[in-house]
Parts: structure tokens; C-alpha cells; sequence
């Protein structure tokens, strides 16, 4: 990610300095998707007259601070979550540096407002608050001809790429192309927390159809009215979507994100692109992650653990395999770890006696069961007896307060983990959890809850969200180049992420390092995996095999997308420029070589780092 090709300018005091690369593509292209700071207030006048957008911004040159303060107070006169989404969603496509410096700065109070829980609600209302473009579309009807589609994207990079179908949507069912608003989202934590380049990342959205009846009927429901189409279709299309985008980026990372079932794409392409499952195997890391510390908590040995899960789908099975794996690695067998769960889905336990189960399911059917079956939540607990209970059910509430209570009778310190997004959907509030074990529970949850005052203390919950490794995981592979992305790759995610806690929050008994610490967080993951690729030999990148931890860890934060100091790198380039094409100090544009039209200036089009 050398950004030698843009080119920015700086006040003289060495105020704001703006990349002004992508606002000459903007105004070749009339490219309307996010795009840097065009119009940003904070580039100076020089600049202005450079692009040719002087007089069409304000006339005084804006500081960072006077940026962050305003949009700090437009934010807070917003009212409702939804409202300060769509203010956000506006200034990332019209100033993108500023959103990241914003969101670098307050990145545990915007989360939620850019994240879970609010982009359940913009997807929601996708079609009802539709707005601008932020990705790409890709429909069934284009079938034949994705590649083509593809070339429209207008940026010429693209490192990575977050994919639905919006099949599964949170916990909030299929959205169909609603559900857009993940792939937005996420590529703004990969930006945020792994400083991904927020203008070489593409968030696509299939419209592969929609089982939801209420949104085929409703009038301005933005994608097809066809029914969902059938698995088989699905993979055909898949087929032509992966090679078409491996053939435009060839060193493209993809992720994809809530599918309904996304088990088969996994197995059918995880050996043959660049490609994971963050609902599978993220979720799978992050919750090793922090079930890592909490072991170390709750002194319970892994032969003693028995985890009770609530949802046996693809985030229920992602971390019951990744817990599996990690038993095994202290000396379990594979059959002892793998009766160390218990999983329970929409009909009760899971049993090889019960009927036909998903294909998923099967590898943690129980078989010793005796021919009882067990329905209800509440009698699984009083069967089994659980050290940890896991909820991936998008069932808010599902942990009821009897549980809850009857968790704390049975263990010192219950691993309570409600992890179903958004906060609707969560099995258990922050505040039942401390108040019906008497603040007994090891807790992290799926979407953000408040710090809770109890007994003198404050409480802060662990956010059990795959955003701590995803970004890291998606870094690693672009960085190391790696072919695939292996399972080592995902496990030494988990176990870096375990490891990243300072001492302060481990001595505070955290399970989850502080989360505005992510970006530090961020460059240790990246790490774990590069290591992990190249034990895997699925790296390509072979330099980065002979550099010391610690000048790798440098070479990812210089590699890392920086808002604040993206410009200092390239504003010398400016200053050679500006004396090349129009002498200096620079003149107004539109004069710059006495014919009314700027000089052609070397190094300010797309597509070659
Ligand atoms: N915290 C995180 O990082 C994270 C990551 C991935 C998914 N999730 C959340 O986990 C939830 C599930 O995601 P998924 O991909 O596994 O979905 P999924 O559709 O694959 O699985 C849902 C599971 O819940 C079960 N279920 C549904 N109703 C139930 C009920 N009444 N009682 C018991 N089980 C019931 C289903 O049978 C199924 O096994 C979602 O809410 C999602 O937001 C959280
Ligand atoms: O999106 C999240 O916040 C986590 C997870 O990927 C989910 O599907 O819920
Ligand atoms: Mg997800």
C-alpha cells in the first residue's frame, strides 16, 4: 500500500494536510462512491485552486479539532441512533479522512453507531432510507455477465471485499439487499481497526432473491421480488462471482459474511481463493480469544468444562469446533473434547436419535442421550450442568433469569456469553447477567452494553464481537499475500488476540482487551496470522520471513491506512509537483500554464501501486 502515486498538500504550518489524489478521480469520473476529501474544509487554499474547488467551499481553511468538534456537535444534535448513522454514512462518503479521524477518536462511542447495534436498524430500512451508492450490487439476472458488472466498480485496487446475500442478516433474518449495510459496516472496522485503505475496499451485496415476503411485497424494496433461488443456483453463481472477482483483483480477500448457510462455500473455496467465513470462523477465534482468559479465570480445567450452546448454526458450530480444537491442544482427545458440548437448536438437544439433522450439526450430535430428548433451554441446564452457557440463537432473552440464577448455583464463576446480535437479539442483558449471578459471571456479549455500577464497582462488559479479529485476520492475508487462509491462520488469531491484553486488564479480569486500543490490538492479530501463513508456507510475500517480530509489527503499522498522518508521507511529493507543473508558490488553477487548463500532472491517476 504505497501511496508514492497521490499527492497532498499541507498548510504551512504544518496544520491539515489532504490527499487530493481521489478528488482528481472524482472529478474525472463524476465517481459518486466514497471518495477522499474532495471538498475537504481543511485543504488549504492552494489546494482548492489546485483541483479547482477553490470558492466552492467555505472560504476559511479548517484545523482537524474545528472538523472533529463540528461533527461531533451535528452528531449529538441527531437524536435517534439511525439519524446519527445516516449523518455518519454521509460524511464517509464526502469526507472520507475525516469519518476515520472522527471515528479513530471516539471509537468505542461511534461503534455502535456505524456497527451492531444500530446497522441492524439501517438494514432494516435499507430501501426506505436509501440514500447514495456505497457498494456494489451483483443480481441474479446478471448471471453470465458479473464480470462485466464488476468492471464498473470505479476504483482500480481493491484489497478486499466483504460479501452477503443477506440471507442472514444479525439476528434479524434474511434483509435480501438490504442487508447491504454489512458489508459497508465491517469494511469500516477493517478501515478502523486495521487501517485497511478505506478506497481499496468493496462492499458487495448479492441479490440472489429474498425469502422475506413482507419486503417482496413492500413498494420500495429496493432489490428483486423473485423468491430466494435454489442452493444449486446459488453455487453456480458464486462460481462465476469468485473467479470474476479474482480476475480483476487477483490478490483479492474475501469475506464472507451472513449467508444463511454458509458451510458449503466455505468447504468449496477455502483451498482455492483467498477467502474465509467470518461468521464461522471469526466468530470461532474471537470467542477462543476471550474463552482463553476466562479459563484462565475460572480455573476450570478443559476435561471439566461441559458448554452448553443455544443455536447450532453457523456461529454456534464455528465456536464449538474452534473450542474443540483448542482442548485438543491441551491434551484432550478428540472425542473427549468434541463431549465437552452441548448444543441445542430450534427443536432441543442435539441428538443422533432425533431425526435428520443438518449436515453441520452432525459431527456435535450427542449420542448419549439414552433415547431422552431434551426440548427446553431449562432442562438441558438441569441435565447437564453446565460450566459455560453460549448463546447463538438470535433469541433475545433466552437466558432467562432461573438460568441465569441456576448457572450461579452450579459454578464459582459461570462463563455467560449472550452473543447474538443486535442487542435485541441478546440472550441476556449485561445487567441481568451481574444482577441474577450476584456479579458471579464471566460475561461478553455479541453487541456493545453499558459499564454497570454494582456493589461499588464498575463493571465493564466484554464484547464478544468478531470485530476484534476480523480486520487483523483480513490484514494478515493481504499483507503476507497469502493464497488461502488457513486454519492456522484463524487459530493464531484467536491466540494473539488472547495475548493482547495489558497487564492493567488482566489484573482487572478482562477478557477482551480494551476495545479503543483495537488498532495496537489489530497490528498483534495481523501478526499471529502472517507467522501462521508462513508456517503454512501459504504466504507469498517470503520477505516478511526474516524479519524479527518487532520489525514486522513495524511494517504493518506502516503499512496500516492513517487519517491523520496519510498526508505527512506524501506532501513533499506535493511540493515537487506543484514546482514541476506550475512553478512556485503555486498559482491559481485554471492558470497554471497560461491556457486556461492545467498541465497533465504525473502521478495522480489509479491503478499502479
Ligand atoms: N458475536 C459475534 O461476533 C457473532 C458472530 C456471528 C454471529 N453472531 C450472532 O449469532 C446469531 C446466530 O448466527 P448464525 O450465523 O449462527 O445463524 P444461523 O441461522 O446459522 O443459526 C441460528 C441457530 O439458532 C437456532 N435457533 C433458532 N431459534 C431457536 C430457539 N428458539 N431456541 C434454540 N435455538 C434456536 C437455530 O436452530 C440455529 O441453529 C445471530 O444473532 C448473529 O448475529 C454473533
Ligand atoms: O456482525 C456482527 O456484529 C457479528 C457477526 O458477524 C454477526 O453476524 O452477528
Ligand atoms: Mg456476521
Amino acid at each position: 500500500m504505497s501511496h508514492s502515486r497521490n499527492v497532498s498538500t499541507a498548510s504551512k504550518s504544518g496544520g491539515p494536510q489532504v490527499n487530493i489524489k481521489a478528488a482528481h478521480h472524482h472529478a474525472a469520473s463524476h465517481n459518486p462512491l466514497p471518495a477522499a476529501a474532495d471538498y475537504d474544509t481543511a485543504l488549504s487554499i492552494e489546494a482548492r485552486k489546485y483541483l479547482k474547488t477553490y470558492g466552492l467551499t467555505p472560504p476559511a481553511v479548517d484545523t482537524y479539532e474545528k472538523q472533529n468538534k463540528r461533527a461531533l456537535a451535528i452528531l449529538d444534535s441527531r437524536k435517534t441512533p439511525i439519524e446519527k448513522y445516516q449523518y455518519l454514512s454521509i460524511l464517509r462518503s464526502t469526507n472520507v479522512h475525516l469519518f476515520y479521524r472522527l471515528l479513530a477518536q471516539n471509537v468505542k462511542e461511534l461503534t455502535p453507531l456505524i456497527y451492531t447495534p444500530t446497522v441492524g436498524e439501517a438494514c432494516q430500512r435499507w430501501s426506505e432510507l436509501y440514500t447514495q451508492p456505497e457498494g456494489l450490487y451483483l443480481s441474479f439476472e446478471d448471471k453470465g455477465h458479473l464480470h462485466s458488472v464488476i468492471q464498473n466498480w470505479p476504483h482500480h485496487n481493491v484489497d478486499i471485499t466483504v460479501v452477503t446475500d443477506g440471507s442472514r442478516i444479525l439476528g434479524l433474518g434474511d434483509l435480501g439487499i438490504n442487508g447491504m449495510g454489512i458489508p459497508v459496516g465491517k469494511l469500516s472496522l477493517y478501515t478502523a481497526c486495521a487501517g485497511i485503505d478505506p478506497m481499496r475496499t468493496l462492499p458487495l451485496t448479492l441479490d440472489l432473491g429474498t425469502s422475506n415476503e413482507a419486503f417482496r411485497n413492500d413498494p420500495l424494496y429496493m432489490g428483486s421480488r423473485r423468491e430466494k433461488v435454489t442452493a444449486e443456483e446459488e453455487k453456480d453463481f458464486l462460481d462465476e462471482m469468485m473467479a470474476a472477482l479474482t480476475e480483476r483483483w487477483p490478490g483479492i480477500v474475501i469475506q464472507y459474511e451472513d449467508f444463511k448457510n454458509p458451510f458449503p462455500s466455505l468447504e468449496r473455496y477455502q483451498e482455492t481463493y483467498t477467502m474465509f467465513n467470518d461468521d464461522i470462523q471469526g466468530t470461532g477465534a474471537v470467542i477462543l480469544g476471550g474463552f482463553i482468559n476466562g479459563v484462565k479465570q475460572s480455573r476450570v480445567a478443559p476435561k471439566d468444562q461441559r458448554a452448553v450452546f443455544l443455536g447450532a448454526g453457523s456461529a454456534g458450530v464455528g465456536v464449538a469446533k474452534q473450542l474443540t480444537e483448542f482442548f485438543m491442544k491441551e491434551g484432550l482427545s478428540e472425542e473427549e473434547a468434541k463431549k465437552r458440548f452441548w448444543l441445542v437448536d430450534s427443536q432441543g438437544l442435539v441428538t443422533s436419535d432425533r431425526g435428520k439433522l443438518a449436515e453441520h450439526k452432525v459431527y456435535f450430535a450427542r449420542d448419549d442421550n439414552e433415547g431422552k430428548q431434551y426440548k427446553s433451554l431449562e432442562e438441558v441446564v438441569e441435565y447437564v450442568k453446565p460450566t459455560i452457557l453460549m448463546g447463538l440463537s438470535t433469541i433475545g432473552g433466552a437466558f432467562t433469569p432461573h438460568i441465569l440464577t441456576r448457572m450461579a448455583e452450579l459454578n464459582d464463576k459461570p462463563v455467560i456469553f449472550p452473543l447474538s446480535n443486535p442487542s435485541s437479539k441478546s440472550e441476556c442483558t449485561f445487567e441481568d447477567a451481574i444482577k441474577y449471578t450476584k456479579g458471579k459471571c464471566l460475561f461478553a456479549s455479541g453487541s456493545p452494553f453499558p459499564t454497570l455500577h454494582f456493589e461499588g464497582t464498575d463493571l465493564v462488559p466484554g464484547q464478544g464481537n468478531n470485530m476484534y479479529v476480523f480486520p487483523g485476520i483480513g490484514l494478515g492475508a493481504i499483507l503476507s499475500k497469502a493464497v488461502s487462509v488457513t486454519q492456522n491462520m484463524i487459530y493464531a488469531s484467536a491466540e494473539a488476540l488472547s495475548t493482547s491484553l495489558l497487564p492493567e486488564e488482566v489484573k482487572a479480569n478482562w477478557l477482551y482487551p480494551d476495545i479503543r486500543r483495537i488498532r495496537e490490538v489489530s497490528v498483534e492479530v495481523t501478526r499471529g496470522v502472517i507467522r501462521a501463513a508462513q508456517a503454512d508456507k501459504v504466504d507469498r510475500e517470503l520477505a516478511l520471513r526474516n524479519i524479527s517480530d518487532e520489525e514486522l509489527d513495524e511494517f504493518i503499522r506502516n503499512r496500516m491506512y492513517d487519517p491523520y498522518t496519510e498526508h505527512d508521507k506524501v506532501n513533499a511529493e506535493l511540493k515537487d509537483l506543484a514546482q514541476h507543473v506550475m512553478g512556485s508558490p503555486m498559482s491559481p488553477a485554471g492558470q497554471a500554464n497560461g491556457n486556461g487548463k492545467m498541465a497533465s500532472r504525473p502521478g495522480t491517476a489509479e491503478g499502479s501501486k
